[in-house]
């Protein structure tokens, strides 16, 4: 009898080329990523060995980080560093023979949103790209990896990747989300429970009632985040949605093609009986909506709560630790998190910058002004999402209701192009990391789901959204 297996290791015996004595694997990828950041010294290295691409038909490149969200941006970049490593991608691309979507192409947008859109994400694939958040499309019952340069010249040479085998964690999510509580919520919750190490050297299977009733948008934030949690990759098992969402998709199988991944991708579930290193569990009918207080993705609280106290832990690096995020944050132990005003909302990234997400925003946005304090802007996270937005509406309603509407892009995630929070400026954000800088010098950053965004953008302070709006 063969041994009961989990989804990933049935993902990882299918790609698995070499297995050395001391557990040192090489691993088959099926497909590549590729975006303007963590390419260009990959493409060097290649032009100095004289190398080729091995396949460039399985390597997609697409500028996200860098790219200026304003539509001036057709003339061109003004950065100069962030022009020279755009620039970078689309010579590497020609030269090495590898689809390419520039900013003026529709298909653009952040490498993570495109992958799936693409039908370049499926099923039962390895893939990688050179960005932590590739985790992302584990969410197809994908096995993904983000790697590092040296890595990303490795896959482009070769088509695989050195690896070792990680360890199993599942994560079960039982029971129904409340209205108001999201896919971000529930990997806020998660993330708080087990902290940012929590998932070090396993892979993260998310399974339950409340993930499967998830669409694709919502399974992919979840994965997203798996990486905030300490994860090598999340994961979850192949269904119906994921078939609805995959098929027809321009990259998708077709035909007889279409049946026979059916028919394989129906094999990609963890068998009956088969172990975890580590399981967690958590009732999705107890979440409220979440907001991070600290710099760190773990330090989540219900938008019913106060900042908590760092005086109240009793492991004193820990506790110095939240104390400098506090002060870093400008918060006071005891504030009720209701009381906490924004200066800007950024809604977007690979985390929440979906169809799905917009129309939350939009639902909660309609009818509505933003609060005269508060900078407020809305960045597509493709050019198709955008296109999808504008067909329903949704840039009409944020516009009248004074979000800034913008070109798809990596934005306001992390101050890599000219969106920044300035020194100080507190930010709701429904992107992936709070760490300190990471919206900007001296930016402050709490992180939450698209609807509770667009709520603090228009009372200019966060609110439960459970109960909006007042009266
Ligand atoms: C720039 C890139 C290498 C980085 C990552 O790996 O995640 C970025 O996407 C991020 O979110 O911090
Ligand atoms: S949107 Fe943010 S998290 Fe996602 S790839 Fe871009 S910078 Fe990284």
């Amino acid at each position: 009898m063969t041994k009961a297996r989990t989804l990933y290791d049935k993902i990882f015996d299918d790609h698995l080329v070499d297995q050395q004595d001391d557990g040192t694997c090489l691993l088959y990828i099926d497909r590549h990523l590729v975006h303007e950041v963590t390419s260009p010294q990959a493409f060097e290295g290649l032009r100095m060995a004289s190398r080729d691409v091995r396949h460039p038909e399985k390597t997609l490149a697409v500028v996200d980080h860098n790219v200026p969200t304003s539509p001036d941006r057709k003339f061109g970049i003004k950065n100069e560093e962030s022009r020279i490593q755009v620039d970078a991608l689309a010579k590497n691309a020609a030269d090495f023979g590898i689809e390419y979507y520039d900013a003026n192409d529709e298909r653009q947008g952040i490498v993570h949103i495109v992958g799936p859109e693409q039908g370049f994400t499926l099923p039962g694939m390895t893939i990688v790209c050179g960005d932590s958040h590739t985790s992302t499309h584990g969410a197809f019952g994908a096995l993904a990896h983000g790697i590092g340069t040296s890595e990303v010249e490795h896959v482009l040479a070769t088509q695989t990747l050195i690896q070792r085998r990680a360890k199993n964690m599942l994560i079960q999510v039982d029971g129904a989300l409340p209205a108001g509580v999201t896919a971000k919520d529930i990997i806020l919750a998660i993330i708080g429970e087990i902290g940012t190490a929590g998932g070090t050297g396993h892979v993260m299977e998310y399974a339950g009632e409340a993930i499967r009733a998830l669409s694709m948008e919502g399974r992919m934030t979840v994965c997203n985040m798996s990486i905030e949690g300490g994860a090598r990759a999340g994961l979850i098992a192949p269904d119906e949605t994921t078939y609805a969402y995959i098929k027809d998709r321009p990259r998708a199988p077709k035909g007889d093609a279409w049946e026979k991944a059916l028919a394989y991708w129906d094999s990609l579930r963890t068998d009956e009986g088969a172990e975890y290193d580590r399981i967690v569990r958590l009732d999705a009918a107890n979440l409220p909506p979440i907001v991070t207080w600290g710099s760190s993705p773990e330090d989540v609280i219900s938008v019913t709560g106060v900042v908590p106290n760092p005086d109240d832990i009793a492991e004193e690096t820990k506790r110095i630790s939240k104390k400098r995020a506090l002060e870093y944050m400008g918060l006071t132990p005891g504030t009720k998190i209701t009381d906490i005003a924004v200066d800007r909302v950024f809604i977007g990234s690979c985390t929440n910058g979906r169809i799905e997400d917009l129309r939350e925003a939009a639902k909660v946005a309609e009818g509505q002004k933003v609060k005269d304090s508060v900078n407020a802007m809305i960045v597509p996270g493709s050019g198709l999402v955008k296109a999808q937005a504008e067909a329903e509406g949704l840039d009409k309603i944020f516009k009248a209701a004074g979000f800034d509407w913008r070109e798809p892009g990596c934005s306001m995630c992390l101050a890599m192009n000219d969106d920044r929070l300035k020194p100080g400026e507190r930010c709701a954000s429904t992107s992936n990391r709070n760490f300190e800088g990471r919206q900007g010098f001296k930016g402050r950053t709490h992180l939450v789901s698209p609807s509770m965004a667009a709520a603090a953008a228009i009372a200019g302070h966060f609110v439960d959204i459970r109960e909006w709006p007042k009266g």
